[in-house]
């Protein structure tokens, strides 16, 4: 089985405007309210692809009724942790730019903790675990790194989907795949990376680190995978972008979705690819019909320096 983690779901509300005045009372065009989260959106993509998965993390407050009644909506499997808190509203603001205001999150007591945790005790070798986005402020920025260190004993594979310190000390725990996007990467080494033999050189450290695969996600112009024998490149596919949020999480999905089917990783970079471009091209994350139109566009080549 699959298990996402998503530790600070949130409701995504999405602002459509022409142009935003600050100072100003502005009127918007259009709004969307979606159930978001990182590993809420990867698990609503391997549902599209046909993938089991369980959807965990923490829920509280009429806005978590909010998420998990939407995720119920859309059949996806869930075993979220009520908390006594609200789960928070992210606002996306689509005006002349794009601009987001993410939340803190609730907080979560060391009884919802244990009681989250308790669900994992249970894992196999034939289960991953996908941990993806942001902690509560209440949890110590060790969280994920422990969630690990049980995950692996357990023997099951884990994907991490963090930045900073937080990624780092998760390397030589052997994720099965990490996606930073080429800012991330370059934030991580404390480099600025021009042009794609930069970024290639930058990912190869993860790879030396100990992740399994290493993902490289550079929104409109596509993506990189490093594998411990090649490296492939691919353009991302023309299309008009109507919202962009959640395509590194589709690009995850994809990715773990179908290594998980295939064990290859050059479809699941396929994958991964035409879910992140098919989320671009949609108002919502990407359902199975826009990522197969898409997934023909998707030309992925070897790449050498
Ligand atoms: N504007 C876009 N046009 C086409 N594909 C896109 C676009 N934005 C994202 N994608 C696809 O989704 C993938 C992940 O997007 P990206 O924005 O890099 O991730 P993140 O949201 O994690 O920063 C990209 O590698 C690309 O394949
Ligand atoms: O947990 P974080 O880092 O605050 O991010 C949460 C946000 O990320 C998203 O999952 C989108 O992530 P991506 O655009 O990076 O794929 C939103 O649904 C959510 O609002």
């Amino acid at each position: 089985m699959i298990y996402t983690v998503t530790v600070n779901p949130s409701i995504d509300y999405i602002v459509q405007l022409e142009k935003l005045t600050l100072g100003e009372v502005n009127r918007m065009d259009h709004d969307a309210k979606l159930p978001g989260g990182k590993g809420i959106n990867v698990s609503r993509i391997l549902k599209e692809l046909g993938q089991d998965n369980i959807a965990l993390g923490f829920l509280g407050g009429f806005t978590g009724k909010f998420v998990e009644d939407t995720l119920k909506e859309k059949d996806l499997k869930t075993s979220f942790t009520h908390v006594a808190d609200d789960t928070r509203i992210n606002v996306k603001i689509k005006a002349q730019n794009e601009s987001e205001i993410n939340g803190k999150g609730p907080q979560v007591t060391a009884e919802e903790v244990a009681a989250f945790k308790k669900q994992l005790d249970n894992l196999t070798s034939d289960d991953a675990v996908i941990l993806s986005g942001s902690l509560v402020p209440s949890l110590s920025q060790d969280f994920y790194f422990d969630l690990i260190k049980l995950i692996r004993s357990k023997g099951a594979q884990f994907v991490i989907d963090t930045t900073g310190e937080s990624l780092m000390k998760t390397l030589k725990e052997n994720p099965l795949v990490v996606k930073p996007n080429h800012h991330e990467l370059a934030d991580l080494f404390g480099v600025e990376l021009n042009g794609l033999d930069d970024i290639v050189t930058y990912g190869k450290k993860l790879l030396t680190l100990g992740a399994q695969h290493v993902l490289i996600s550079m929104a409109g112009d596509g993506g990189l995978l490093i594998t411990p024998d090649e490296v492939y490149y691919s353009a991302a596919p023309k299309g008009t972008v109507i919202n962009s949020v959640g395509a590194g999480d589709s690009m995850i999905g994809g990715f773990v979705g179908t290594f998980a089917a295939t064990k290859d990783p050059v479809e699941s970079f396929r994958y991964g690819l035409a879910c992140g471009s098919a989320t671009a091209f949609s108002e919502d994350l990407a359902d199975r019909a826009k990522i197969d139109e898409i997934l023909p566009a998707i030309k992925i080549e070897k790449y050498s320096k």
